[in-house]
Formats: C-alpha cells, sequence, structure tokens
C-alpha cells in the first residue's frame, strides 16, 4: 500500500492575495490541503455551527445511489447524515457563497486540472454536512471533477471522523492505496472525488462532525450529476 506524501507549492491567480501555501497530500489522485484559518472571516465558526444546527435536515444514506461505493468498501448499515442545502448556505452565510464563487473558484483552476465553474444548481452548489456522535458518511465517488472541503470541526486524535480515501473498486480495481485525512477547523481540501471513493470513519467524540462540500464542474459542461443522487441526497 503506497502512502507517498510529495509536497508541492500552490498559487492562487488571483493578484495581491497573500499566498497560501498548500500540500500534496497522495500520488494516487490529485488532492491538496490548504490551511485556510487565517483567510476566514471572525467568528466563521460559529456562524457554521449555528447554520447547521438551525438548518440541517436529516436523512439515512443506505448504499442505493449509483455514486454509492458502501457496498463494495463498507458495511450495509445505514447512518443518520444532516444537510444544510446550498439555498439555505448561500442566503445565511453570504461570505462563504463568495468564496467558493472567487476564491476557491481560483485555486481549483490553479491546480492544473481543467477549467472550472461553480455549480448552477443552487442546492447542491454548497452544503454544510453534519454527522451526530456514533454516525459516519458511507462509501462513496463524487460525480463533480473538483471538490472544495472546509472543515468546520476539529477530531483530535481518537475521536475518530477522519476522511478516509481509496481507489474506486469499480474504475481502479487493481490499486490498492489508502490516505486518512484527519479534520481541523479551518483547513481546506481541493481534490477529485470521482476515482478516489471516500468515506468518514465513525464519530467517537461528544460533538457533531461539520464539513462544507463545495462542488466545482467543467466551465460550459453543466452540471453532470446522476439522476438518482439529489433524490438519495436530499429526499426529493
Ligand atoms: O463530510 C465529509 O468529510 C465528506 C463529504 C463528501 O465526501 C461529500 O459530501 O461528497
Ligand atoms: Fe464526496
Amino acid at each position: 500500500m503506497s502512502t507517498a506524501s510529495p509536497r508541492t507549492e500552490h498559487r492562487p491567480t488571483s493578484a495581491g492575495r497573500p499566498h497560501v501555501s498548500a500540500e500534496r497530500l497522495h500520488t494516487g489522485f490529485p488532492i491538496v490541503r490548504l490551511d485556510y484559518r487565517g483567510r476566514l472571516p471572525a467568528g466563521w465558526q460559529r456562524q457554521v455551527v449555528d447554520c447547521a444546527e438551525t438548518y440541517r435536515e436529516w436523512s439515512l444514506l443506505g448504499g442505493e445511489s449509483v455514486t454509492s461505493r458502501q457496498r463494495q468498501l463498507g458495511s450495509a448499515a445505514s447512518c443518520p447524515v444532516g444537510v444544510v442545502t446550498g439555498k439555505v448556505v448561500g442566503a445565511e452565510l453570504s461570505w462563504l457563497d463568495a468564496l467558493y464563487r472567487e476564491e476557491l473558484l481560483d485555486l481549483a483552476n490553479g491546480l492544473g486540472l481543467g477549467t472550472f465553474e461553480p455549480s448552477a444548481d443552487e442546492r447542491s452548489a454548497i452544503n454544510v454536512n453534519v454527522l451526530p456522535p456514533g454516525s459516519e458518511y458511507e462509501w462513496h465517488v463524487d460525480s463533480n471533477p473538483v471538490t472544495a472541503l472546509l472543515f468546520g470541526t476539529d477530531q483530535p486524535a481518537g475521536t475518530g471522523g477522519e476522511l478516509v480515501f481509496r481507489p474506486d473498486p469499480v474504475t481502479r480495481p487493481t490499486e490498492d492505496w489508502e490516505l486518512a485525512v484527519v479534520p481541523r477547523a479551518g483547513d481546506l481540501l481541493l481534490f477529485d472525488g470521482r476515482e478516489a471513493a471516500h468515506s468518514v470513519r465513525p464519530v467517537r467524540g461528544a460533538t457533531e462532525r461539520l464539513t462544507v462540500p463545495m462542488n466545482f464542474y467543467f466551465a460550459g459542461a453543466g452540471v453532470t450529476r446522476p439522476d438518482d443522487l439529489d433524490r438519495y441526497l436530499y429526499g426529493e
């Protein structure tokens, strides 16, 4: 199993902005981590927590989606996942919406993976994911080529909640590697989750685990999502 973690530097394209260094976490697929703590507005974490407490809606993910890999890599059990949809995030956390559409878009375009655009689908563009203690997020692949994921909470050692990546068993059956990322509030991941299956290990601490996934798509290609995915995630 390979665990190589070369370091690379990445420079946002926007002129005049302070440089944020990015660490490439793995060679098996594109993934970088940036320390975004100094670039988020004061009180950002409280705002994300309050938004999640007020607006989350619960669903049970049980492995039925075409993007799910739970049957191949996990158990059959379904777990509760809370989601705040993009419409609410856009209205309640306007700084986050602006960050997504400007600065994070620049970062996505600087990855060397293509030219991207924010999602035209308001509901799935930016979500807040909520995992209560005891829950986990099922194995799946993403349908969009770049995801920016902001960690909203810390998961100190021993409290579970790591985000784990493995080669997609459907498209990369011969590869064997694993990458586990420990969440730190204010860290930002940029990754291509289409062929890197990922899941969240069970949350063992006493508090909820929060993340903010933000979806980018290839410019001009529109929103490419499987028909069943929105019904699966949002229940309609
Ligand atoms: O919440 C996480 O850490 C992962 C979420 C994710 O992979 C997704 O929303 O597609
Ligand atoms: Fe994902």
